[in-house]
Parts: C-alpha cells; structure tokens; sequence
C-alpha cells in the first residue's frame, strides 16, 4: 500500500468542536440501518456470537408462530412484536400467509421450504426454529434471500437425552409391550422377560449435546460407553470416562446404539442394510435423533432376520409415519411420537431461547444461535464496529466511481494491519463491502447471511490480500483498500497509477476517514456526503468551492486537499450534511480552475 512518493496533504476541519470529542470506539456509532450492532453478552454461548441484520423495522414487526410454543416465549413475543398463532398451516396457507411477516418461529413438523423464502417476498428476516434439528428450514434458500435462521440449541438438550434413556430402559424390559398386553387382559410373564443394561457396550452415535448426556447417564447405569463423531473433541469424551472410537468399531462392538447425529446429506440412511451386517447379532437400536439417519425398509429386514433385536424410536422418516407402517407395527419395536423435546421444562425454555432470539434478531441485534450466518465473537466485533462501517463506506464510493456502476466484477480488498493474519477476521468487513458494491446500483437487500451468495450470483469476485505492519497490533486494522479493476471511472483521478479504480481509508477516533482516491492522499470523515473536485492546486480554492456550498446553505463538515505537488493537481474532498442542488453542482463545475468533480452519496 505505497503511497504516492510526492503527495502531500492538507487537511482543513471546518471547526475543532464538530465532532464531540467523547465518541470513542466504545461509543455507539450509528451504523448503517440494516446493521445496527448491540454488543451486549447474551445469556448463553457467548462463543457464538454473530452480527445480524434489523430489517430496518419502523412498525411493529409481525412474528408469525406456526407451532405450538410455550407461553413464556408467547409473552416475550408479544412484548416487541404483532404475533400470529396459526397452527396446522396447509404448506399454501403458509406460503400466503408469510408474504405479511418479518418472522416465522416452527417446530419440527413445519417445512420451511424455497417456496416459503419465495413467497415471502423479501420480508422474511427471521426463521426461529424453536428446538435444535434445522433439517426442516430450507437453509440455502434462506441464505439466498438473506434470512437469518436461529435455533434454540441448549434448552432441550436434557428431555432429548432423558427420552433415549426411557426408551433404552423401555425396550429392554419390553415395558411398552407389556403394558399393552396387561391392559389386553393377559399376563404374559415368560414373555417379557428383558435383557440388562448393566456391563453391556452402548456405542453414543453423535457425542454433541444430546449424546453426551446420554452417555453421562448410561455410565449412572453401569454401561460401557462408546463413541463415534468425527468432530467431537476426545477429551470432553475421556472427561466423562467415553471411549472415542471409528463408526464401524462402534456399531460392531455395541449391544446398543443410541443415535444422536443431526440429519444432513452425509447421515442421511448411515445405518442402512450394509452396516446392519456389521452389527453384533441381537444388537438392539435407540433413535432420539432423525428418523431420516436410518435406512427403515432395512431395518425391518434386520429386525425380521433378528440382526438387530429391538428398535425404540421416536422419530420417523415421514411424520406422522403410514398407518400400516411396517417399522411402527413391527412386535420388536417401541414408538413414540418425536416426543424427545416435549417436557414442560423444556418446552418453557425453548420457547424462552427462540423468543429472545428472534427478537434479538430483529432489533438487530447479535444472534447467539445463527445456523446460516458467520459467527464472530462479541469481542472481535465490538472492535470491528468502526472498520465495519468504513468497509460499507468504501464499498458504497468505489462503485459510485465507476462510470456506468454495473459492470464491477472483479474487486481488490487490501487491509494493512499489524495483526496476523490469524487475528483479523475480515469476513464481517468483506459483507459489508459487498453491501456498499451493490446496492447502490441495485435494488437488492445484502446482508451478512447472503453477501458472499449475492456477490456471487452477480459475478462479482471480491479477493482479499492482507499487508502485514510493522508496529503495535493494538488496533485491529490500519487502512483498508477498495480496488475495482476492469472499469472506466467518471471521476478520471479516482484510477490510480496502476489503471483501478481505488479508494482507501481508515479509522481515526472512532470515525471513518477516507485517505486516498486513486493516487492522491485526502483525509475527510466519512459521514454525510461527499464532493470531490480536481483541480490546479492554487490559492483561494477552498474558499471558492466553499463559498458557493454556503450560499446554497449547504454545510461543510470537512474539506481535505490532497496533491501531487505544489501548483500541481490536486484533489479536493469536502464532506457535506446535506446534498448540493444540481445548480450548485453546476456552479463549482464552472470554478474555471476545476478540471472534473464527482458528488458521492455515503
Ligand atoms: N427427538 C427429539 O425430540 C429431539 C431430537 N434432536 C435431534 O438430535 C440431534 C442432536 O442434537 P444435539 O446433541 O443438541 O446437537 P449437537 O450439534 O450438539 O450434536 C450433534 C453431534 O453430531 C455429530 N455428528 C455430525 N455428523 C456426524 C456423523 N456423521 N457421525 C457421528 N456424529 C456426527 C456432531 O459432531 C455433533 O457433535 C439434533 O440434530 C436433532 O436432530 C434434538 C433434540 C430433540
Ligand atoms: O429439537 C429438535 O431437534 C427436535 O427434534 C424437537 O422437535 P420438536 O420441537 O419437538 O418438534
């Protein structure tokens, strides 16, 4: 990032008090309206932090509830929002319906598909799916229309874990059977006799939250506990004396199988006809998870051939499963329906944990629980903010640089920095570059969860290049770098020597300052409007230019002059509260010495 040799400049601040003094990095800077940022800790999960966008709401948002969901998070609801209860939706009555809210809270039984991105026309801003599994939520599609999904990870972590464990004690006692048959009349003591959970091998499929639950209480049961997860660390499974091992060890050792994966494209049927082959004969099946993880037509089979002894699901391929569902009717199997997550304790906190994010989200504020959007931690972002606001602003004057707007495709972000490159997240910075590139010439909405997809979809390839400082990596970044190559400028001193388009800025208490335009150095704060103007570098400019502003009663907030040298060109930025009429555009242009000038929108 070499600056020009021979530039210089001259800054000029209007008056020393314009500015209040006290904003600082901590104070709260007014970002752009569809990233307002409130850094306040949230309850839970610190570590899941992530910067999300308000739709910009000025009514009341309307949250539409599709499932039932406890009162507590009824209340909380209602407290910020117009909110819909409307159960049973037909997938149309659905799709009619979303196209008048801002948010959609489901369970489990609600399929959140393209259409309903679709339908929604642009509103949508939030899908909260109160529990954990979001393989109901359309996710790229959500991500495609810039809607946010958050869960309720934590709060029925422990009824899953509780329902495994009753449905392993109650298949291996034969309870659900036995019950059945007691209120039939009969006494079938021979029967039912079960097996012992005590000294057998179960092997937890999935050690995240639900699974090493299950596996603390299956130990409380004097079971041998085994392992498998690819992601899992191995000393939170040593912490609670757990075994990792590969998936074929497990299921060839265990005489149960709890499965607690989540369902995606790579879990879908894993115990399927193959590996029920690999199983211990008599081995006996708990599934807490998704019905989707296992392949049903082949566990009826294993279940016929006594490869697999007994089944105790709660959850099905297709819920509610067939009436004549051979896996349901089966005489080994014990159903429930996807009961895992339905205590009133967990219900309470789930509602709870997905109100508070929901609304969190359309203030937009930061989202503990985002599924589809970077997380960057509290602390990263709480430093970030001002850069956060500069990127946007770059973004939002280079493509106003460029003559025509539309053709940007190929974009060059530098950031110096006296970080390593391990300690700058630059994700958030190149959203918000990406909303500055676009919208100004578009009528699209960009936004964290969508700005990589946007800019992809528009052919616009934005790289990234890092410049390590020398120095105190005390600030986050030095100076960022907006190149846009390929593209013909209307204002001709924005290319630099190199032929792109460039502007530069950084950071100064707080503010963001825009520091070069193509090769000359400028220092104007980024607020309000910009002018710029080349002209022969000569005495009286300034007053010229800002003579004509004041009789237009438009207020100058900052002018910068930045030249190659003295009576050469020059560049003159001046920052403006409100925008100049064409007449007084057209009076500067005629200042004789002002060779070309471009009036900028931030
Ligand atoms: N029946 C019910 O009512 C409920 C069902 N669930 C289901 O349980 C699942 C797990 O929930 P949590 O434990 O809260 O989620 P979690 O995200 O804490 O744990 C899931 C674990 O599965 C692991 N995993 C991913 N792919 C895997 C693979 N191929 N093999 C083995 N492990 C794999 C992950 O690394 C993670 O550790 C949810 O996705 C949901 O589908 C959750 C709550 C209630
Ligand atoms: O949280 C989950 O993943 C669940 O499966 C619970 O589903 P539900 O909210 O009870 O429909």
């Amino acid at each position: 990032m070499a600056a020009t040799s021979a530039s210089q400049t001259a800054t000029l601040h209007k008056s020393s008090s314009f500015r209040n003094p006290s904003l600082s990095l901590s104070s709260k800077l007014p970002l752009p309206s569809l990233f307002r940022v409130n850094v306040t800790q949230r309850r839970r999960d610190t570590k899941r932090l992530v910067l999300v966008v308000s739709a910009g709401l000025d009514a009341k948002p309307t949250v539409l509830v599709a499932e039932k969901l406890g009162e507590a998070g009824l209340n909380l609801l209602k407290d910020f929002a117009n909110v819909d209860c409307s159960y049973n939706l037909s997938p149309e009555e659905l799709c009619t319906k979303i196209s008048l809210c801002d948010a959609l809270i489901v369970r489990s039984g609600t399929k959140v598909s393209r259409e309903v991105f679709e339908s929604s026309g642009g509103r949508l801003k939030v899908v909260g799916r109160a529990g954990v599994g979001i393989d109901n939520v359309d996710l790229a599609a959500a991500t495609e229309h810039g809607c946010l999904v958050v869960n309720a990870p934590t709060a029925n972590t422990v009824a899953a874990a509780e329902h495994g464990i009753a449905l392993l004690a109650a298949m291996a006692r034969n309870v659900a059977q036995a019950d059945a048959s007691v209120k039939a009349g009969k006494w079938q003591r021979n029967k039912y006799v079960g097996v012992s959970l005590v000294g057998k091998t179960l092997a937890v499929m999935g050690f995240g939250k639900v699974g090493s639950e299950v596996a603390r209480r299956a130990k409380g049961l004097g079971m041998h506990v085994i392992a498998h997860d690819p992601y899992a660390p191995a000393d939170r499974a040593r912490a609670i004396g757990v075994d990792l091992v590969s998936f074929d060890e497990a299921i060839s050792k265990a005489d149960f199988i709890s499965l607690h994966m989540p369902l995606t494209p790579s879990t879908n049927k894993i115990l399927n006809e193959e590996t029920f082959a690999k199983m211990k004969k008599g081995v006996r099946i708990v599934n807490v998870a998704r019905g989707g993880v296992i392949d049903e037509d082949a566990l009826v089979k294993a279940l016929d051939s006594g490869i697999v002894a007994q089944a105790a699901l709660d959850v099905f391929t297709v819920e509610p499963p067939a009436q004549d569902s051979k896996l349901v009717r089966h005489e080994k199997v014990t159903a429930t329906p996807h009961l895992g997550a339905s205590t009133m304790e967990a219900q309470e906190g789930v509602a709870i944990e997905i109100a508070e994010a929901v609304v969190g989200a359309l203030r937009g504020e930061l989202a503990a629980t985002a599924v589809n959007a970077p997380m960057v931690p509290a602390e990263v972002l709480t430093e970030l903010k001002p850069f956060v606001e500069l990127a946007e602003k770059l973004g939002r004057l280079a493509v106003q640089l460029v003559a025509g707007g539309s053709g940007v495709k190929t974009v060059k972000v530098t950031y110096a920095s006296a970080r390593a490159p391990d300690d700058l997240d630059t994700r958030l910075l190149r959203a918000m570059i990406t909303k500055g590139l676009i919208e100004p010439i578009s009528s699209v909405f960009v936004n964290l969860v969508n700005a990589d997809f946007t800019a992809k979809q528009r052919g616009l390839r934005i790289s990234e290049e890092r410049i390590l400082l020398d120095g105190s990596p005390e600030s986050p970044l030095d100076v960022i770098e907006v190149q846009i190559a390929n593209v013909e400028s209307k204002f001709a001193s924005a290319i630099s020597e190199s032929g792109e388009i460039k502007v530069a800025g950084r950071v100064k208490d707080g503010i963001p300052h825009l520091t070069k335009v193509g090769s000359f150095e400028v220092d104007v704060s980024l607020e309000g409007s910009i002018i710029l103007c080349r002209q022969v570098d000569q005495p009286g400019m300034i007053g010229n230019v800002g003579s004509i502003l004041g009789e237009e009663n438009v207020n100058v907030s900052f002018m910068s002059v930045g030249r190659i040298a003295p009576r050469k060109q020059a560049v003159m930025a001046i920052g403006v509260d409100e925008q100049p009429s064409k007449s007084c555009l057209k009076r500067i242009g005629e200042i004789p010495a002002i060779e070309e000038f471009v009036f900028l929108k931030l």
